[in-house]
């Protein structure tokens, strides 16, 4: 997260760091809580790494100090990457994983709701949150950061983005002038967004141009274009 500050403990508490367990271990991709056996992820996250045995699913954290050999964490029963995917430019970046147990849910880790179709255009405020860099060279951060972006209309993301198709199942979020977006490490986590003092997953953090940069908006899975699907696939 670029331009943002530290979150406070339970303020995100949907928010999950998917690790990847090879020779070493280490934060790969942010997810969502959306049910008690379900995180949602981007499938680009997944690419290359669709056995289900290398993911570590850490919830309820707000530092990646928190983890140790203590600390709760979720085995990958079940991936599912959407049919569609090709890569994150051409849409489609969305993957469910089951855990493999049901979590507990607590006031640090609980899941935030699903949008419906017309509810994109009535938020009130959006945010960001990942432990990716704080600039396009950067580093995972220890404390989750969290940012607020205003959306903003696909007409005006494509004009910014003249080289892709940005879709109605894509979603853009940022500032003219730059200076505070996603980066490297947050993709896959939530682009969070408040109504009527209910929290929605508007967005799954997919790709940008660079991160932050002024006129390079970020550009989210529009999660309400896929809620049949997600239904579809989490019975
Ligand atoms: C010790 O552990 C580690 O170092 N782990 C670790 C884990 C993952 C990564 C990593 N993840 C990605 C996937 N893309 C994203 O996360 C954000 C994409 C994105 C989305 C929006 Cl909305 C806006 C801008 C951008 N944007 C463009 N350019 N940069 N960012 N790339 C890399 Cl590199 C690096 C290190």
């Amino acid at each position: 997260i670029v331009g943002g500050m530290n979150a406070f403990p339970a303020e995100w508490p949907w928010q999950v760091s998917l690790h990847v367990k090879l020779s070493t271990q280490s934060h790969m991709c942010g997810g969502s809580i959306i049910r008690d056996q379900w995180i949602l992820t981007a499938a680009h996250c997944t690419e290359d790494l669709l056995i289900t045995q290398v993911w570590r699913i850490y919830s309820g954290i707000l530092k990646q100090s928190e983890i140790n050999e203590n600390t709760s964490v979720f085995k990958v029963q079940e991936i599912i990457v959407h049919p569609k995917y090709v890569a994150s430019e051409q849409g489609y970046d969305i993957a469910l994983m089951k855990l493999d147990r049901p979590m507990n849910f607590s006031a640090l880790q609980q899941p935030l709701c699903l949008p419906s179709e017309e509810i994109n255009t009535k938020y009130d405020e959006c945010w960001v949150t990942g432990w990716g860099y704080t600039k396009e060279t950067g580093q995972i951060e220890d404390t989750l950061q969290k940012v607020k972006i205003p959306l903003i209309s696909n007409e005006e993301c494509q004009n910014q983005y003249q080289d892709y198709r940005i879709t109605e199942k894509m979603l853009c979020a940022g500032y003219a002038e730059g200076a505070r977006d996603a980066c490297k490490g947050d993709s896959g986590g939530p682009l969070s967004c408040k109504y009527q003092n209910k929290w929605y997953l508007a967005g799954i953090t997919s790709w940008g141009e660079g991160c932050a940069r002024p006129g390079q908006p970020g550009v989210y899975t529009n999660v309400a274009e896929f809620v049949g699907w997600i239904l579809e696939n989490t019975l």
